[in-house]
């Protein structure tokens, strides 16, 4: 498929870029952005972050392609245009570029939780080796420029803050950017990691960032598993375009978003998302409920035979652990409808044609279960209750060969009743018995 399937629209401006160019950007900002009633006017250049595939495919179709809203009933399909422009993030000088051109207003990324570097306790990892080779490069980067040996950082956070320095250097007009990861604060704890960067490379560009750049606090939500290579055919069928990258979603999307768009922002709002002075509720609400469920799935879940989170949800014994989960995470939130959306939650759940893969939500599972379970265990924990659901989640994750309490939590590892919460949860779960104690 071309940009013909978009009929005579014009292509609109490069205005925006996007580093980790996946399933869940074009399923989400990216179509927020194409239904924005300003949308001729704001186009996005969109990065991978590691493989070049989905660039080069997407470039062949000149950044369109089908989203296919999968509801219980039937799929409804969109040609997606607002990706004016498809690269490989291994292209970090076309990246650098395109975040210091003037023009660009907003810096959007989905890279992964685990690609931003965290230490277990929160901030930029100093000692992960990918995070130092990053800050020896910038401190070497005149010596490497001038031998004319082009090297550029690998990391997230690194690439981002090689294109500031090159917008500080042009004197470009402030940017925003847009954190959609399904991390706690995102917006702030993505702030913070840049200027523990830049505070380690260059004390100037660590003074411009407060005025250069605003990062926005976000809540994304909108489930998109991984699209399986039937689905080429099936678009085909349905819609008679040859498109070799649709993306598969679900028909609900949400967006909030808290935080300063100093070069304006596409009319995200005319789209459904939700401008707010406080991210917290609404981030704690997904992170927990949704996310929290989604873990404690994909820990039981395999344990018992299933592969997709339709089919897991379905097992009265795994939906009735995600129930009593919600029960206690639902006793440290706010009252933001919670009933209703614990309902909406299971009828998406539910949805036995969204073929959502346990395994896929199992990757990078320490670095998810620390933010979707660990805060509600611990808070269950300092109210004085036994905090059953999270060990049973914990407990799976342990069972299924994630890892340890200690490496999960040191404070919870340390807690005996949670120990042995965790050790009787595991000793329930198909195979747990034979595991040795985490
Ligand atoms: N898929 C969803 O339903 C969904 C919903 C809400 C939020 N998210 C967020 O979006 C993220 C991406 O989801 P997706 O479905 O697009 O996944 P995806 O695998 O389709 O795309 C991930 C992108 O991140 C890049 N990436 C992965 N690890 C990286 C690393 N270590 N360094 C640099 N780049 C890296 C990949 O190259 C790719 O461009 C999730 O991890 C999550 O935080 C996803
Ligand atoms: O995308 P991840 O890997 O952070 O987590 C897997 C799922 O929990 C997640 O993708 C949800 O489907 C999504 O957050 C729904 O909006």
């Amino acid at each position: 498929m071309s940009r013909a399937s978009l009929g005579d629209r014009p292509v609109p401006p490069e205005r925006i870029v996007h580093l980790g160019l996946g399933a869940f950007h074009r399923a989400h900002q990216a179509w927020y952005t194409a239904h924005a009633t300003d949308a001729a006017d704001w186009g996005i250049v969109a990065f991978t972050g590691r493989s070049p595939q989905l660039a080069d495919r997407l470039a062949a179709q000149q950044g369109v392609y089908t989203l296919v809203e999968r509801g219980t009933g039937g799929d409804r399909h969109e040609a997606i245009g607002s990706i004016v422009r498809a690269e490989p993030g291994s292209d970090v000088g076309a990246f650098v570029t395109a975040v210091a051109h003037p023009r660009t207003a907003i810096l959007t990324l989905t890279v992964t939780e685990a690609a931003y570097r965290f230490a277990p306790g929160g901030g930029l990892d100093l000692s992960d080796p990918a995070v130092s080779a990053d800050i020896d490069l910038f401190r070497n980067l005149s010596r490497v420029r001038t031998e004319h040996r082009l090297a550029y950082p690998t990391t997230v956070l690194g690439r981002t803050l090689l294109g500031l320095r090159a917008r500080h250097r042009a004197a470009a007009p402030p940017l925003a950017i847009v954190p959609c990861d399904n991390l706690a604060a995102n917006g702030d704890v993505v702030r913070r990691a840049l200027e523990t960067f830049a505070a380690q490379v260059s004390p100037a560009l660590r003074d411009w960032l407060p005025t250069g750049v605003r990062v926005v606090s976000t809540s994304v939500d909108r489930i998109t598993p991984r699209v399986t290579v039937q689905e080429t055919g099936r678009v085909k069928e349905a819609t008679g375009w040859r498109d070799e990258v649709p993306v598969v979603t679900e028909p609900f999307a949400d967006w909030v978003l808290a935080g300063d768009f100093p070069a304006g922002r596409p009319a995200w709002d005319s789209a459904g998302a939700r401008f707010v002075a406080e991210i917290g509720p609404w981030e704690t609400r997904k992170l927990w409920l949704l996310n929290g469920a989604h873990s404690l799935l994909a820990a039981t879940g395999p344990l018992r035979g299933h592969t997709t989170v339709a089919q897991a949800f379905a097992d009265p014994s795994c939906r009735a652990a995600v129930e009593a989960l919600w029960d206690e995470a639902s006793r440290h939130l706010p009252d933001l409808a919670l009933d209703d959306y614990r309902t909406a939650l299971a009828e998406r759940f539910a949805n036995p044609r969204i073929e959502h893969h346990l395994a896929q939500i199992a990757e990078d599972s320490l670095t998810k279960l620390r933010l979707r379970i660990v805060p509600v265990a611990r808070r269950e924990r300092r109210a004085g209750r036994p905090a059953t659901a999270c060990a049973v989640a914990v407990g799976a994750w342990i069972a299924a060969g994630g890892g340890s309490l200690g490496e999960l939590d040191p404070q919870l590892a340390a807690d005996h009743d949670f120990r042995t919460a965790v050790h009787q949860a595991r000793k329930t779960l198909p195979g747990g018995s034979r595991v040795d104690a985490g």
